[in-house]
């Protein structure tokens, strides 16, 4: 696995990368309270679905093992803890796996039986425990997730790959970063990528830049030169010339990308650009993988209706290091010859995500096994989920 971490964490400390930072510097945050946990998530230093909800849980853990919470009943202590569970909610809302992990967190406290330790401080204790175990195993978890997806995802894609390089490898293109720096390790997509290579299947991989925050030039690309992947970093506008050469190394089999927000009906929310690659790939007949583990699939959502996309500040458009458009993002015309126009600022429109429809999704690859649509057309992620599907959706 990579030797790249977006997050260590040892019991009562955690430190996130900076990266925001990355590529020019590798930096870590001590991260020890609630605050700083949205803090770091809301700016971005940290990122990535699955990320995004360990940096969050342990956030808390973090301030937990401190004493950040005072003596109190075990009611006291439930509430406290829901209170900065909500807080942490609110700092990026489109990935589904800071939810899905805030809901079984506080499941799990609630768990807890505090029957004769309603007014000692041994009931908080067994409480504050078992929050900080259940953070801890949805960090140990993910890993292992990963690793799962990587081998389901390149099964399968060996299996249907709709084209080969002639020493029987295959060749995929890759959006945004779903790595190590977007996971506890391995990743998602980018995991799939990592089985192939490491299995020897793999001839070339491409990554886009991924504006506006670049995911995969500062981020996907520096882990696959890390690892010594073979790899391409292109422009966004480029992936439809790329798919159109179907030459040599250059003939794509695949795109695969991660999820932000898988619904019920596969509809999926990702990063912004990945529904022009899924049409790009429908048109070239390229396959279209989601790669997402279970913590990243909403099925209390039905349709891409029901979600969410964050828009984020136009400087992170304007801007990349140091102004783009013009000082502050604002474009000033007062040199032309329309002389003492006041500085206009361009609209600018910053969508973080974008939706996939499930028809253009050929395969949506989980930890527990790949899920591709069925004769009606549609998803069915009641194999890879039971147990929430029932309590869910229903028999
Ligand atoms: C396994 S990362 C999933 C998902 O999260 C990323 O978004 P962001 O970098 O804004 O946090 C991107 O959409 C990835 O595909």
């Amino acid at each position: 696995m990579s030797g790249l971490q977006a997050i260590r964490y040892t019991r009562g400390k955690l430190e996130v990368l900076d990266q925001l930072k990355l590529p020019h510097e590798h930096h870590y945050d001590q991260v020890s309270t609630s605050e700083e946990a949205f803090d770091s998530i809301k700016s971005m230093r940290v990122r990535g679905a699955p990320a995004i909800a360990i940096v969050a849980a342990l956030g808390h853990a973090v301030e937990l093992h401190h004493g950040s919470c005072k003596t109190c009943p075990p009611a006291e202590t439930i509430s406290y803890i829901d209170s900065r569970l909500d807080y942490l909610k609110q700092s990026r809302p489109t990935a589904v796996d800071l939810t899905n992990a805030i809901t079984h967190l506080k499941a799990t406290i609630r768990a807890v039986d505090v029957s004769g330790k309603e007014n000692d401080a041994s009931g908080q204790d067994a409480i504050i425990e078992a929050y900080i175990a259940a953070a801890e195993e949805i960090f140990r978890k993910d890993t292992e997730t990963n690793l799962l997806i990587g081998k389901h995802g390149s099964k399968w894609l060996l299996e249907n790959a709709p084209t080969k390089s002639a020493d029987g490898k295959v060749s995929v293109l890759t959006h945004c970063n779903t790595g190590s720096l977007a996971t506890s390790g391995h990743g998602t997509a980018l995991g799939i990528i990592r089985s192939l290579h490491s299995a020897g299947h793999l001839h070339h991989a491409f990554c886009t830049e991924t504006r506006p925050y670049n995911q995969g030039s500062r981020l996907t690309a520096f882990e696959l030169v890390y690892e010594k992947i073979p790899s391409t970093l292109i422009t966004d506008s480029m992936a439809g010339a790329l798919f159109n050469l179907k030459k040599a190394e250059k003939n794509i089999a695949a795109v695969i990308v991660g999820a932000d927000r898988v619904v019920r009906n596969g509809d999926t929310a990702n990063k912004i650009g990945t529904y022009s690659l899924a049409v790009l790939a429908k048109y070239h007949g390229v396959k279209f993988i989601v790669a997402a583990p279970t913590t990243s699939i909403d099925l209390n959502t039905e349709t891409d209706a029901g979600i969410k996309i964050e828009e984020r500040k136009p400087e992170e458009l304007t801007q990349i290091s140091g102004a783009v458009v013009g000082k502050d993002g604002k474009v000033d015309v007062s040199r032309t010859e329309r002389v003492a126009t006041a500085h206009q600022e361009i609209d600018v429109w910053n969508p973080a995500f974008d939706v996939t429809p499930a028809e253009l999704i050929d395969a949506v690859v989980t930890e527990r096994g790949v899920v591709v649509k069925g004769s009606n057309g549609s998803f069915d992620f009641k194999d890879v989920m039971p147990e929430r599907w029932a309590k869910i959706v229903g028999e």
